[in-house]
């Protein structure tokens, strides 16, 4: 089959989700790699979440970056019906702060693996750049740019604490 698709795939359990997984999409945005954001739940939609998991290499996705909260089974589901790397993003819970969440994706049995990121927004963040660095090592452009954007975080850091927040 033609590739057609970006290499990332953004998917996330629900529209609440997006407030998260939208830090994903701006870092992908920041370093000008497309992707398709899709909402699939393993829960809701299990249909199009075999759809979505069955098709994804053959679509043309090199990554899936796969965000949910609570019973966060999405990631885990995905990676288990796809060969792609899978990164999860804990989406933080009301109930319980995203340890649910957290807890759900990272404690997958030996055999399939998922990337497990940190809670919220720098967990999707990090999966953005994990991602870049996955297609960075095939894409010397993008390694540069990856490299452009760590220098400009680093140019960013000031070397001494403003006092004014003290
Ligand atoms: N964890 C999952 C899955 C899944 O894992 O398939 N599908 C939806 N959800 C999660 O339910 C939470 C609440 O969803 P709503 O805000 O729609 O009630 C979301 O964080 C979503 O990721």
């Amino acid at each position: 089959m033609a590739e057609t698709s970006p290499p990332v795939a953004i998917i996330m359990g629900s529209q609440s989700d997006w407030a998260t997984m939208r830090h994903a999409a701006e870092a992908l945005d920041a370093l000008a790699i497309p992707y398709d954001a899709r909402i699939v739940s393993a829960h809701r939609t299990p249909e199009r979440l075999f759809a979505f998991a069955k098709g994804a290499k053959a679509e043309g996705f090199k990554v899936v970056i796969a965000g949910a909260g609570g019973a966060a089974h999405l990631p885990g589901m995905a990676a288990s019906l796809t060969p792609l790397p899978v990164f999860g993003v804990p989406v933080e819970s009301k109930a319980l702060s995203g340890q649910d969440s957290l807890l759900s994706i990272v404690q997958m049995p030996a055999g399939i693996p998922v990337g497990t990121l940190a809670i919220g927004r720098a967990g999707a963040v990090n999966a953005a750049l994990l991602a870049a660095a996955v297609l960075a090592l095939s894409d010397e452009k993008l390694a540069e740019r990856l490299d452009a954007y760590r220098a400009r975080q680093s140019a960013g850091i000031a070397e001494r604490p403003s006092r004014e927040d003290a």
